[in-house]
């Protein structure tokens, strides 16, 4: 559907975007995250046509949308603020743009109905969008970008304005609404948990590369850099030498997974596998904070400051999570041990997996869970 070459856009001195290729298959939903500046909305305003790229190509279709303008290019593209039109109520926002675009007034109507029905606003239409809640205009806002039936439909930060309870409910909605329309979407958010509960696949951008693209679930059991661990929420990452079935850190040996690279690196220990134990027993630690996790108050994070090594985050339940101030030991799970590639973000070969061009419905559905802020966090992937 979507195909980006070598796609390199530069401000000045600045490259925005630094030959990007990506693709996205028809249906699928694909999720851009990176930190503010990395490139994302660049990367929209590419396909969408509004800005010029200096070298390589955007296809559509298989076709070269060089010279072509936004309004040919069959894209609908949502921004962060809704933009919808304040003198207009909310028929006339979702049927702008099929009457524009030569629709008649009574195929139009039928159509509005349709959209603010499946968006979940039956009968809303002559309501005023300014006297809706900031929800409700996301969905005026998210059936007026489906109402032209783009080819493909881009959302710049969807959900970003609106609060954590009605970002976790619609994320649920949206996804299964694309779904069941078949939309090809290509989104951006810089919030991880909202990505990976959306996305058949999502694309982490840093410094206008991507820095990983593979399926949720891919790329948060196996981060390819430091750089897309960290953007993840994950600290527990140390320089190691692996050497067989261990490695050598800085929080003494970590047993590790039989199939990591040997030799010098990094490496990521998943909170998950920081096992609290008897002060006895592994790597001396002392307890120095306690935080919750999200909405889900029963899962808890501790801070640990360990005898060697950098500071560890370990989680569990809040039933056993120690007091403040404790003195625990620390033993490694192997299996939450992962190898980190480049630590300036370049991908790991070994374990950046190829762009994907498959259907609909191959990515893992990562369901909302706890998260440290995010609308809905990863952290319930299996
Ligand atoms: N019109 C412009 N003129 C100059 N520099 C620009 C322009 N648009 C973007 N940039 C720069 O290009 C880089 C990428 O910007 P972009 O808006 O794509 O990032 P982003 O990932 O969408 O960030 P955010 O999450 O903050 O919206 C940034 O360094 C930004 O300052």
């Amino acid at each position: 559907m979507l195909r980006l070459d070598a796609v390199t856009v530069s401000f000045g001195e600045r490259t925005a975007l630094d030959a990007v290729d990506l693709e996205v298959a028809e249906h699928d939903t694909v999720c851009v995250l990176g930190p503010s500046g990395s490139g994302k909305s660049t990367l929209l305003r590419v396909v969408a046509g509004l800005q010029e790229v200096h070298s390589g190509r955007v296809l559509l279709s298989g076709q070269d949308q060089t010279g072509v303008p936004p309004h040919r290019r069959g894209v609908g593209l949502m921004f962060q603020d809704h933009q919808l039109f304040p003198q207009r109520d909310v028929a006339g926002n979702v049927g702008f743009g099929p009457r524009t675009h030569g629709m008649g007034r009574a195929e139009a109507d039928r159509r509005v109905a349709e959209l603010l029905d499946l968006v979940g606003l039956p009968g809303a239409g002559r309501r005023a969008v300014t006297a809706l809640s900031g929800g409700e205009q996301q969905r005026v806002a998210l059936a007026r970008a489906l109402a032209p039936e783009p080819r493909l439909l881009m959302l710049d930060e969807p959900l970003g304005q609106l609060d954590r309870g009605l970002r976790e409910r619609l994320v649920v909605e949206l996804r299964g609404l694309f779904r069941r329309l078949g939309t090809t979407v290509l989104a951006v958010t810089h919030d991880h948990g909202e990505a990976f509960a959306l996305a058949d696949r999502v694309v982490v951008m840093e410094r206008g590369r991507i820095a990983q693209a593979g399926t949720p679930l891919e790329v948060w059991q196996r981060p390819a850099s430091a750089f897309v661990a960290r953007f993840l929420g994950f600290d527990n990452i140390t320089p190691a030498t692996v050497d067989g079935g261990t490695a050598d850190t800085a929080w003494g040996k970590l047993p590790v997974p039989d199939d990591i690279p040997q030799g010098g690196g990094q490496v990521l220990v998943r909170p998950g596998g920081v096992l609290l134990r008897e002060p006895r027993e592994g790597l001396r630690c002392t307890v120095e904070a306690r935080t919750f996790r999200g909405g889900d108050a029963s899962t808890v994070t501790v801070l640990l400051r360990p005898d060697a090594g950098p500071p560890l985050e370990a989680a569990c339940t809040l039933r056993d999570a120690p007091q403040e101030g404790a003195e625990v030991g620390v033993v490694f799970d192997p299996r939450e041990v992962v190898a980190l590639g480049d630590p300036h973000g370049a991908p790991d070969a070994a374990h950046t997996p190829a762009p994907r061009t498959a259907g609909p419905g191959q990515g893992p559905l990562v369901r909302p869970g706890p998260g440290d802020g995010g609308a809905v966090s990863p952290e319930a992937a299996p």
